[in-house]
């Protein structure tokens, strides 16, 4: 019987522009059938391992030209013998050695060896080269066994679904492929992809199978949804999506092969490669990451194309991905009407050939005219809800204000002490977390065991002490979040902290980066002076490092000492004026809890480089799911502010965007007062 759970995390192979869910099984937990990878040392948790050892290409050449290693330069890799192959058969070890299977990353020093599948970090291969690893050498590698009842799962899976064609009933046939859009996909394509369809859960079956045919370590179950105005497609995998490392359409790769193009969605690649006869891969969670781990198995093509989807966000992924491959040996298929998405293109009986051979270099040296730009802007204008980036479920009135939560933008949020910042940007980054936005938070005050169950609390909207039967459902999907936490505690250096953060753009795709808060690294300078200037250079460096790696910054800051009675004002964050400068936004959380009473609270967004609205909003606390909503009885709603003195009310909850505001209401005497310096301009 198949358990669909509703699960949070978000479903890239929706049809455009709709958000969704993840069905999740409630049975396999995260391990891998078939074959054992060999793994080095045991993976950690999603927690980023303080300090981050940072390993430079150069330092990695150096150290293996000391070594005497030989090594080959790739595209994202070095290539090396491998020394991990002690165990295979001597034939094989031979070959191995010849042919080069050890591929370092070259940005972590992360390795992988593809003939023993053995892998580590770059401390664990000089421990090995050192002779004081774990014997890898000997060729005892650590290696995780696959637990009997996923191998079990994945098999007894695999054995029930039947490949489409031989459905015994023509019409259940018929209508799986209409369900899939399948309609011009052939059977041959089916097969040679070795896809399955599983009719008890009426879902097609995509294998992962081991490099080398070794047999089979998993499987994607894609399951289609009526949903009146369209199908809506439900995955699941096993091993669940931390774990499912698969490139589907691998073992039908040859090494003679030079080009390849990558897709989101199993059907595209079906699509594709038999409309255009290329090799083509999918990348094993969409465009939601594309792990480093893959990154050996890309290294063999001179060009690799990016077709990943028509819309915005697929534009964004395919550049951000690019970066990790080697741009100069990517291009891009520009999202657009004349170019949906493969399986589309087919359907509508487009030329493939001919779109892919408009897609764009990843790469230029400098933009050196509008020609590059244009398509970039186009992109923008015809998407113009992606390009304000991605809405809060729980915050409409901050939707109206920033209208999203966009890439590469620095955010300031500040507020009185204690008056529930943790609390509050807990809430908002889990809600943008659980529609696929990657997060990392760096927590420096409290614990991230604190941190997480104040968030568990806030994901299942209540408290679990009173619940405990249902906390390992709750934390199986909160699990399956893009959500990472850095182990700092206490003071850090910035430079620690930037590097972390790197790390965790380039390894997990991160695309929010939390800091809570930035009075953590700023040392232990006494004089004043010496503090602001710290302040300035680290909000510069987290500024640079939005911008360089298109990651949204929330960086929390305490504020100056102000009067109690006073509401806090941009001009009202410690320091000089160059975080709100920098800032693309502040938010300001207004405790007016003397004249509103406990757990009222207002949030104020006083600066919006997007669009410059700028305005203020009730927020009422909830003391048991540790959430913030709108109060609702109250008259206080949404107030923009239109200039400096002049408020604009808007209705309470039409629910529209852009709904422009007609009526003035009154503001009630508890609101805090709108006049704010021009955000702009802070004044010192
Ligand atoms: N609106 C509110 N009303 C009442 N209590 C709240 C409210 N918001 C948060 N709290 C509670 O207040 C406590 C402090 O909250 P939190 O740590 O989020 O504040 P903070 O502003 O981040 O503190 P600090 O200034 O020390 O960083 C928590 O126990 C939280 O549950």
């Amino acid at each position: 019987m198949w358990v669909l759970l509703r699960g949070a995390y978000p479903l890239r192979i929706l049809l455009p522009l709709r958000g969704g869910w993840m069905a999740r099984r409630s049975l396999p937990r995260s391990l891998v059938p078939g074959p054992p990878r060999r793994r080095y040392r045991k993976e950690a948790l999603p927690a980023l391992e303080a300090p981050v050892l940072p390993v430079t290409t150069t330092e990695i050449r150096q150290y293996l030209r000391t070594h005497g290693i030989p090594f080959q330069d790739g595209h994202s890799c070095l290539r090396a013998p491998s020394p991990f192959v002690g165990s295979l058969p001597p034939k094989d070890q031979a070959a191995s050695t010849a042919s080069f299977s050890l591929f370092i990353d070259k940005t972590t020093g992360h390795f992988l060896c593809m003939s023993s599948l053995a892998e580590g970090s770059w401390e664990d291969f000089q421990a090995s080269v050192e002779g004081r690893g774990d014997g890898a050498r000997e060729g005892t590698l650590l290696s995780e066994a696959p637990r009997a009842e996923d191998s079990e799962e994945v098999r007894r899976i695999w054995d029930r679904a039947v490949p489409l064609g031989e459905l015994p009933d023509p019409e259940e046939a018929k209508l799986a492929r209409v369900m899939f859009g399948l309609n011009k996909v052939t059977d041959d394509t089916l097969r040679h992809f070795s896809v399955r369809y599983l009719r008890p859960a009426r879902s097609l079956v995509f294998p992962w199978f081991s490099p080398g045919g070794l047999g089979l370590r998993g499987l994607k179950l894609l399951g289609a949804e009526d949903q009146g105005d369209g199908v809506r497609y439900v995955e699941t995998t096993i091993p669940r999506p931390g774990a499912y490392h698969n490139l589907f359409g691998l073992p039908l790769i040859t090494r003679r092969d030079v080009e390849v193009v990558l897709t989101s969605r199993e059907l595209d690649s079906l699509a594709l490669n038999q409309a255009t006869g290329l090799p083509t891969l999918t990348l094993p969670r969409g465009t939601a990451c594309l792990p480093p781990a893959l990154l050996p198995y890309l290294e063999q093509f001179r060009r690799v194309v990016f077709w990943l989807g028509d819309d915005l966000r697929s534009w964004e992924a395919a550049k951000l991905f690019a970066r990790k491959l080697n741009p100069k040996r990517c291009s891009l298929v520009r999202p657009g009407d004349q170019q949906p998405r493969p399986l589309d293109a087919l359907n509508q009986g487009l030329n493939l050939s001919r779109i892919l051979r408009t897609a764009l270099p990843a790469w230029h040296k400098s933009i050196v005219s509008f020609r590059q730009l244009r398509e970039e802007v186009l992109g923008e204008l015809s998407n113009v809800e992606q390009a304000a980036g991605v809405r809060w479920s729980r915050f409409p009135d901050l939707n109206r204000l920033l209208k999203g939560h966009r890439k590469g933008e620095l955010t300031v949020f500040t507020g009185p002490t204690g008056s529930g910042k943790t609390t509050f940007i807990s809430e908002y980054a889990l809600d943008l977390c659980t529609q696929g936005v990657n997060t990392l938070w760096g927590s420096f005050e409290i614990s991230n065991v604190r941190l997480a169950r104040v968030m568990l609390t806030q994901f299942a909207v209540g408290r679990l002490e009173e619940q405990l039967d249902k906390y390992d459902e709750w934390a199986d999907r909160f699990e399956d979040l893009p959500l990472y936490f850095m182990t700092f505690h206490g003071q850090q250096s910035i430079r620690t902290v930037i590097d972390t953060m790197q790390h965790a753009v380039y390894v997990y795709d991160v695309c929010h980066v939390v800091i809570d808060n930035l009075q953590f690294m700023m040392g232990h300078e006494q004089l004043s002076t010496d503090r602001i200037a710290a302040q300035d250079y680290i909000v510069g460096a987290f500024r640079k490092f939005a911008t360089d790696n298109s990651c949204h910054v929330t960086l929390v800051i305490h504020p100056r000492k102000e009067d109690d009675d006073k509401e806090l004002q941009t001009a009202s964050i410690f320091g000089s004026a160059k975080a709100s400068q920098e800032a693309d936004n502040v938010l300001i959380l207004q405790d007016r809890k003397l004249v509103t009473g406990p757990g009222k609270r207002y949030l104020q967004v006083s600066k919006n480089r997007f669009d410059g609205d700028v305005g203020v909003f009730p927020l009422e606390f909830n003391k048991n799911s540790l959430t913030f909503a709108i109060p609702p009885k109250s008259k206080a709603r949404l107030k923009k502010i239109k200039d400096d003195n002049e408020l604009v009310a808007k209705k309470p909850s039409s629910g529209k965007r852009g709904a422009v505001a007609q009526s003035s209401e009154a503001c009630p005497s508890q609101a805090p007062s709108p006049s704010q310096p021009d955000p702009a301009k802070p004044s010192r």
